[in-house]
């Protein structure tokens, strides 16, 4: 019998979600893959998986929910990885390369709360949960009234803590919520002028073993050229600037649909109070270069510092992103 082609993810529910998108795309494509048995899905454990202090988490750096699915890619035990690109550091590993894009879902964040108001009427010295750097930065640098605190778990288990009144009002990616049909739970999604998203947010990269001819093949049949041009702009700035999920930098690039390619990128403060943003518009060829400039623009006026101080609140360990 023919080897099944195997899918490497990692197990958490939207992981799989991503990995089932993956396949029922290929099998679209490709009808001899429809067969059963023709896709097989491993579920890998990463280092992200098994850590579950906030120290540990910072100290570990960037890769740490790809590094031991890259590993299985290079071992050949796995054929395609299947990635929230939010999670893919910039450099990459040797002999890998990320070789499609599925169309974008919706980069925003969403808000959630627990009473309903939205992020301008929660009333002053309102709880707001949040482990994200990036999320925290800017709801205080639009409401430094409000107090942020750490906050984790799986989405289940950051909605109950929501409704105990642990906290007023917590953010998730509402590409992740639609992904596991859970959006009816927010309140609003957020305008990208008033919570500009993660690198990425929102996009699912499929990687492979370059030298692999016949998976690629297979592979590049699935790019979403448009969430490829958007997504190498945006890595563009983040590579440029070296920072990870946990850093306060934001950056959407768009496509307006004038032929152009627009890029808003941002680096802040954990606590909002002093931030950096610049825009671009240009030719969408020139993603990359648009990134890696607007990139430069943002690191020549950063304080040498900028990057040193963490201004992480302080809390206790709890467990980590399990969506
Ligand atoms: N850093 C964790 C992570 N990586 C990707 C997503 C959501 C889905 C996506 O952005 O594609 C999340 C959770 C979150 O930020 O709420």
């Amino acid at each position: 019998m023919k080897q099944p082609l195997r899918i490497g993810t990692r197990g958490s529910p939207l992981a799989l979600a991503q990995a089932h998108e993956t396949r029922r795309r290929l099998a679209e494509a490709h009808p001899h893959l429809a067969e059963p048995d023709a896709i097989e899905i491993v579920v890998i454990k990463t280092t992200g998986d098994r850590i579950l202090d906030r120290t540990l988490m910072e100290a570990g750096g960037k890769g740490l929910f790809t590094k031991e699915i890259e590993e299985a890619l290079q071992a050949e035990t796995i054929d395609l990885a299947v990635h929230s690109m939010k999670d893919v550091p910039t450099w990459r590993q040797t002999g890998l390369q990320l070789t499609a894009m599925l169309p974008r879902e919706d980069p925003r964040d969403a808000w959630f709360c627990r009473h309903g108001c939205g992020l301008d009427e929660l009333p002053a010295g309102a709880v707001v949960g949040t482990a994200s750097l990036r999320r925290q930065a800017q709801i205080l640098a639009r409401r430094p009234d409000l107090k942020v605190v750490p906050f984790r778990g799986n989405v289940q288990t950051r909605m109950t803590k929501l409704a105990e009144g642990q906290v007023d009002a917590t953010l998730l990616a509402l590409a992740g919520l639609r992904r596991l049909g859970l959006v009816e739970h927010m309140t609003a999604a957020i305008e990208t002028d008033v919570m500009l998203p993660a690198v990425a947010q929102g996009a699912i990269g499929i990687e492979t073993r370059a030298a692999d001819d016949v998976t690629n093949a297979l592979v590049a049949a699935l790019n979403h050229a448009e969430t490829m041009t958007r997504v190498t702009a945006e890595r563009g700035v983040l590579a440029t600037l070296d920072g990870s999920c946990r850093t306060p930098i934001a950056a959407l690039a768009e496509l307006p649909g004038d032929g152009s390619l627009t890029l808003s990128a941002l680096v802040i403060r954990p606590n909002g109070q002093e931030f950096y943003r610049t825009e671009r518009r240009g030719d969408p060829d020139d993603a990359e270069a648009m990134g890696i400039d607007a990139g430069q623009e943002l690191k020549a006026k950063l304080p040498p510092d900028f990057f040193a101080v963490s201004g992480a609140i302080e809390g206790p360990a709890g467990p980590g992103s399990a969506i």
